[in-house]
């Protein structure tokens, strides 16, 4: 098969500043100031065209930097990311500009992307139909709840085509009956040799519908292979912290300042 996403080493630092004149310091003196946090840390795996990939892991382990990276979002601080097509990033809110109505941010987005006035107006009535708003197509977007964002984006992203797609939570905030619909369109999407990457707190969801699941923990590769294994090691791993008693995790803690 062939390679979709190569992903090598790949590291994100940030710097995390107490207050910001210590910013503002360590922009114009030679100096370091402030504390390096790694949001990810030597991060490797490869995606095969076709191969839908699932990223778990708890609050803050990595898994919306790691999509950003790929999606060229974000650039890493370190490694290669190599992405062999167009991708399309898909999250509640992404990409979508509140001051416009809906209508408007189809065609930024579809001219963004390259797209021609006529194309655009082929593809309208097809993304207007999938997204199903209503009359808030024509409203600015800041009046949109958190679903209809979602539809929209999400209806925007799966009518370009890309090869690859990215979907971080998008489906959580959508109705049943909008995710059954997303997923029907996922699958159509896989079978025709698209890659995608999918987020998600559901581990249902992640066993439904994807091939293999990376979990990241603390911004490292906890594990990487097919879904049903990598999912009863994190599932095991997700009843382990939930049973520790809060008593002694606090001691632990405290212990460690
Ligand atoms: N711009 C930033 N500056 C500093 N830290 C950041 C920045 N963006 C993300 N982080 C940190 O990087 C870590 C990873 O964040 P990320 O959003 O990738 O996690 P996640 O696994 O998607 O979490 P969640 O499940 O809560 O959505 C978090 O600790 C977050 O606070």
């Amino acid at each position: 098969m062939e390679t979709s996403v190569v992903i090598k080493n790949v590291t994100k630092k940030y710097k995390l500043y107490r207050k910001n004149r210590e910013k503002v310091m360590d922009l114009i003196l030679p100096k370091s100031f402030g504390q390096d946090f790694y949001a990810l840390k030597n991060v490797s795996f490869e995606a095969k065209k076709g191969e839908t990939i699932g990223f778990v892991g708890t609050n803050g382990s990595g898994k919306s930097t790691l999509l950003n990276i790929i999606a060229g979002i974000i650039p890493p601080t370190d490694g290669v990311v190599e992405v062999n097509g167009e991708s399309a990033y898909i999250a509640v809110n992404a990409g979508l500009k509140n001051e416009l109505t809906g209508r408007e941010n189809i065609e930024l987005k579809c001219l963004m992307l390259g797209f021609s006035k006529e194309q655009i107006k082929r593809m309208e009535p097809d993304i207007i139909e999938f997204a199903d708003i209503g009359p808030f197509i024509d409203q600015p977007v800041k009046s949109y709840s958190s679903g209809m964002k979602s539809r929209l984006g999400f209806s925007i992203s799966v009518n370009i085509d890309p090869d690859i797609l990215i979907i971080d939570e998008a489906l959580a905030v959508g109705d049943k009956a909008f995710a059954k619909k997303s997923m029907e369109r996922m699958n159509d999407f896989k079978e025709r040799g698209k890659t995608i990457f999918f987020v998600s707190h559901s581990t249902k969801q992640i066993k439904n519908f994807c091939d293999k699941v990376l979990w990241l923990q603390k911004g490292e590769v906890k594990a990487f292979g097919p879904t049903e294994d990598v999912l009863d090691e994190y599932d095991a791993f997700i009843k382990m912290i939930s049973k520790k008693p809060k008593k002694k995790k606090k001691v632990t803690e405290a212990a460690s300042r």
